[in-house]
């Protein structure tokens, strides 16, 4: 499906501004169309078109209010997909047709002729890179153009944000309780939210840190590399090793053939039974099993790997899987490993990985000790922290659906506010003060200390002089008066750059492979200061405006702002 609409999406390219290189498809997903919208997107702009406004040139920002998970960071993701969005948006006639019989028939049939034309030559967006660590208040993207454009693109580029960032957030924070030595995978594509949810999340997961997806789609789509195992029902399939009927494997590399590979194995279990160091963990193994995973053994004898939970793990599963395993190994095969879904996994795999490292030993087979142990079952961050402080084998995790489906969390809450209209700054108020808005089209730059963290992100108003390495900056909250500190950046990062120039004359940013943002997703969250990452109380990162930022703020609010009267 997606695949349909990147083949057409490169057919109608309305490509604005000069880029470094390259041609923007159109969405990954057909069903990013301009009717991916709510329906008041469409009766403001009739309304602004009404009003003669629609050409008003506004500037909207695109930002949350709240780190998800109880943390204090988040990954920002989703900017390829509004970029692809706009750079294809046009009003087909059906769609036309459709929204003239969903408006009240006193909408005049000019205002369908204005929809026809519309298109974001004229839209300028500036974002902060995907793939980002990003902070609440500061605009992820900076939008501008006429209003009525702008507000039709407002619910689908939220949509597109709000999901990408907080599953690649929650990819990020399963990484970082895991550590960087193991193996990630996402196995949620089953449980996912919908077709779309699943696609999103293995694109998103692997972006956010994880390692490979079982979704064959999102392998051959996003290139992401393909992982997996086998499932329970594989094991109870079979009766017996009796039922098995090609018995034959060629050695590794060479041409001669092991003619009973059954039997083979049978003569490892029967070895590994009555071997002294591993007597009395197991008697008569669940001969299926035994079945199934030799079968698989045959079936893949260079990667072989087999569930061991499925009658019992360490009296039938872990011993069926060494015979066979020993079996390859006869004939010059290394085994993969097992996988455990089910039990106590920091337990079995202790277990488990000294039943191999005892057969290392004791049958002098290299790097049986170093057997892959892959663990599954309803694992989150909480799982993992406990199996971390616990202690474990386990070189690989598979997490679905708490990953995918962000079970912690089940949405960001994105928003997008008019911070200006015809130069004219805008600030919307609200009874709780973490509502109000920063008005004004702002820059954002974050500020590095000396040891190389970022210590403070601090917005400006789009005229004042920017911040400069070395010199003495006041960074002031937003809100809170008494909050302020001085800070005397080491290095300074502009954080919106050009994405859509619009009609303007910059240059637009190239939007890189998935394989890039993953890697500047990684490189941005380990410069973070690791009391910001930790799980437990993290320390808030500062988020502030200039001065002069926080001055105009608070004289427009007081402008804005009713005084009320006390009878
Ligand atoms: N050592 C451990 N410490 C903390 N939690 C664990 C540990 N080992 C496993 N878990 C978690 O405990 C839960 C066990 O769930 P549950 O009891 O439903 O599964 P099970 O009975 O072992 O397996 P099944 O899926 O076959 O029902 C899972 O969420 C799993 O991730
Ligand atoms: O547990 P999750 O994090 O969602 O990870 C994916 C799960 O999906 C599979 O189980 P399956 O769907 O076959 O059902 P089961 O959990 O009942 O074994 C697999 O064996 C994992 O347990
Ligand atoms: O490959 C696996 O082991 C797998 C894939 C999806 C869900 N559960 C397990
Ligand atoms: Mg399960």
């Amino acid at each position: 499906m997606a695949a349909a609409a990147v083949a057409n999406g490169t057919k109608k390219i309305e490509q604005t501004g000069r880029s470094k290189s390259g041609v923007i498809s159109g969405p990954s997903n057909p069903m990013v169309t301009p009717l991916l919208t709510d329906l008041y997107q469409f009766t403001m702009a009739y309304a602004y078109w009404k009003a003669g406004k629609q050409n008003e040139r506004a500037v909207f920002d695109l930002y949350f209010r709240k780190n998800p998970f109880g943390g204090e960071y988040t990954i920002f993701a989703g900017l390829e997909e509004c970029i692809k969005f706009i750079a294809h948006y046009k009003l087909t006639d059906d769609e036309i047709t459709f929204i003239r019989s969903s408006l009240p028939p006193s909408c005049e049939d000019a205002f369908y002729n204005y929809l026809r034309g519309i298109n974001c030559s004229d839209i300028e967006i500036y974002s902060i890179p995907e793939g980002s660590v990003v902070f609440p208040k500061v605009p992820l993207m900076r939008i501008e153009g006429p209003i009525a454009v702008v507000q039709l693109l407002e619910t689908a580029f939220i949509n597109l944000i709000n999901y990408a960032s907080l599953v690649t957030t929650n990819a990020a924070r399963h990484r970082f309780v895991v550590g960087k030595s193991k193996l990630l995978l996402e196995f949620g594509l089953r449980r996912a939210q919908g077709p779309d949810g699943g696609m999103s999340a293995s694109r998103y997961c692997y972006m956010g840190g994880f390692d490979a997806t079982s979704n064959v789609a999102a392998g051959n789509l996003f290139g992401i590399p393909l992982r997996g195992t086998h499932s329970h029902a594989f094991v109870s399939s079979f009766m017996s090793p009796d039922e098995i009927k090609e018995k034959s494997l060629k050695h590794h590399g060479g041409s001669s053939v092991c003619k009973d590979f059954v039997s083979l194995v049978k003569t490892w279990l029967g070895k590994l039974k009555r071997s002294r160091l591993l007597g009395g963990i197991f008697n008569e193994t669940n001969q299926s099993e035994l079945a199934a995973f030799t079968s698989y053994g045959l079936a893949f004898p260079g990667s072989f790997l087999a569930l061991v939970d499925t009658y019992d793990v360490m009296r039938s599963g872990v011993p069926n899987f060494c015979a066979v395993a020993l079996a390859l190994n006869d004939l010059g095969y290394s085994a993969f490993g097992i996988r455990l879904d089910s039990g106590d996994l920091a337990y079995q795999s202790c277990e488990a990985r000294k039943f191999f490292q005892t057969i290392e030993k004791e049958f002098g087979v290299p790097g049986f000790g170093k057997m892959n142990i892959t663990a599954s079952n309803d694992l989150n961050e909480e799982t993992l922290d406990a199996l971390k402080k616990q202690g474990h084998d386990v070189d690989s995790f598979g997490i679905g659906t708490h990953l995918v489906t962000c079970y912690a969390q089940p949405a960001l809450g994105v928003v997008f506010k008019l911070v200006e209209i015809n130069n004219q700054p805008r600030i919307k108020l609200s009874e709780e003060v973490t509502k109000v808005s920063i008005p004004c089209k702002k820059r954002c730059f974050r500020l590095y200390g000396k040891e190389g963290y970022p210590l403070v992100d601090i917005m400006t108003g789009e005229n004042e002089r920017p911040p400069k390495v070395g010199e003495r900056i006041l960074c002031r909250h937003p809100f809170i008066e008494s909050k302020r500190a001085y800070v005397v950046p080491q290095r300074i990062e502009e954080l919106l750059k050009c994405f859509w120039p619009g009609s303007s004359d910059k240059t637009r940013e190239d939007l890189p492979p998935l394989k890039e943002i993953r890697k500047r997703c990684i490189e941005q969250l380990e410069q973070m200061r690791p009391d910001h990452m930790r799980r437990l109380n993290p320390t808030p990162y500062k988020v502030s405006v200039s001065g002069k930022l926080y001055d105009f703020i608070h004289f427009l609010w007081l402008n804005e702002a009713p005084v009320g009267e006390l009878q």
